[in-house]
C-alpha cells in the first residue's frame, strides 16, 4: 500500500508536485499518467526516498521508504535504469545487490529467468541494447520479492515484444497480489495495463478512478445521418442538447441518447440512415482532462505555469 497525503516538492520557484493524496491498493496495476513534467517522476522518487518532500508525506505500509529495515525487500522500484556499473555482468551486478541485501544466489537465477536476461547476464552491461537495461532494472527491482513494485516509464524506448513484456509482467505482479504504480504519458500505454488511474496536471491530481469509471464518464455523443438534418434538428432540439452538423447529412448529437434521438424521428417522420453511439476513448478523454494542464505543447507554445 502507498499513500500520499498533502505531498509537495517545491525546486526553487517551481511546484514539481503540488499537494497531492492518494492511496494505491494492492493486487491492483494503478497508472500514473500525466504530460511530460507533470510530476511523476518527483512523486516516485519522494516514495523511495531518492528525493525530500518539501511538505507531506509519502508512506509504504504506514512507514517512509528510509524507516523499512529492509526497503529492497519492501519496494522494488525501476526509476532509472541507467544506474548500473558498465564494466560488471548482468548477474555481477544482480549478486551484488544480492549479497548487500541478504538475498540468496537462487534468487538471482530466479530473477534472470523471470526476466528473460538468460545468457545476456553473463555479458558485460556495457554491451547492453536499451531494451535489455531495462530487464536488468526490473531484475534488480524483483530480487528483494517486494510487495510493492515502482516503474517510472518502464516501456520507454523498449521494442514491441519489450513492452508487451513489461505490461504482462505488471500484470503478473499485480495479480500475485502486490502493489503496482506504472507511469507512462502514454493513455495508450495505461489503457492497456492499468486498473485505476490517477492522472497528474502540472503537479495537481486531476483524475483518479478506475479505468472504466474515466471511460464512462465521458459525454456521450451520437452520430445521425437523414435526408433531412433542419428538420430533425428541430424535432430534438431542447435544452441541453447540443447538434453539431458536420457534413450535408450528418449530425452529431451530445446530451440525448440514440433510443430518445430515434423515437423523436419517427414522431417527426424523418428516415435515418444512421443513428451510432460514439464511445469516447481513453484517449479523448485523457486530452480533455490534461488539456488545460500540458507545460509544453507541440506548435511552440509557451510553457503556462
Ligand atoms: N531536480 C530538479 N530541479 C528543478 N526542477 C525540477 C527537478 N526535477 C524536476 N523538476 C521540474 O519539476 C517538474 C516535474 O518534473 P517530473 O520529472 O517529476 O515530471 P514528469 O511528469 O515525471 O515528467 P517526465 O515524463 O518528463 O519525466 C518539471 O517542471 C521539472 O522541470
Amino acid at each position: 500500500m502507498i499513500t500520499a497525503e498533502n505531498l509537495r516538492k517545491r525546486y526553487g520557484s517551481k511546484t514539481a508536485v503540488d499537494g497531492i493524496s492518494f492511496q494505491l491498493a494492492p493486487g491492483k496495476v494503478t497508472g500514473f499518467l500525466g504530460p511530460n513534467g507533470s510530476g511523476k517522476s518527483t512523486t516516485m522518487r519522494m516514495a523511495v526516498g531518492l528525493d525530500k518532500p518539501t511538505s507531506g508525506s509519502v508512506t509504504i505500509g504506514g512507514k517512509s521508504f528510509p524507516q523499512h529495515a529492509a526497503p529492497l525487500r519492501t519496494v522494488g522500484a525501476v526509476l532509472d535504469a541507467g544506474a548500473t556499473h558498465p564494466g560488471r555482468t548482468g548477474r555481477g551486478h544482480l549478486q551484488v545487490l544480492a549479497a548487500t541485501h541478504k538475498i540468496s544466489k537462487k534468487r538471482v537465477d530466479e530473477v534472470i529467468e523471470l526476466t528473460g536476461l538468460g545468457a545476456a547476464s553473463r555479458k558485460r552491461i556495457k554491451s547492453y541494447s536499451l531494451g535489455m537495461n531495462q530487464r536488468l532494472g526490473i531484475a534488480a527491482a524483483l530480487l528483494g520479492d517486494p510487495a510493492v513494485l515502482i516503474f517510472d516509464e518502464p516501456v520507454n524506448g523498449l521494442d514491441p515484444e519489450g513492452v508487451r513484456w513489461v505490461r504482462s509482467l505488471a500484470r503478473d505482479m499485480a495479480a500475485e497480489g502486490r502493489t503496482v504504480f506504472v507511469s507512462s504519458h502514454l493513455m495508450s500505454e495505461m489503457s492497456q495495463t492499468a486498473d485505476h488511474l490517477i492522472v497528474l496536471g502540472q503537479g495537481r491530481i486531476i483524475a483518479d478512478a478506475p479505468i472504466g469509471q474515466l471511460l464512462d464518464s465521458g459525454e456521450q455523443r451520437v452520430l445521425v445521418r437523414t435526408e433531412k438534418p433542419a428538420d430533425l434538428r428541430r424535432a430534438l432540439g431542447a435544452e441541453g442538447v447540443s447538434i453539431e452538423q458536420t457534413d450535408a447529412e450528418t449530425l452529431e448529437v451530445t446530451g440525448l441518447d440514440a433510443r430518445s434521438i430515434g423515437r423523436r424521428a419517427l414522431e417527426t417522420q424523418v428516415v435515418l440512415h444512421e443513428l451510432t453511439p460514439q464511445r469516447s476513448t481513453l484517449e479523448d478523454e485523457y486530452m480533455k482532462l490534461t488539456g488545460e494542464h500540458v507545460e509544453y505543447r507541440s506548435g511552440g507554445q509557451e510553457d503556462r505555469s
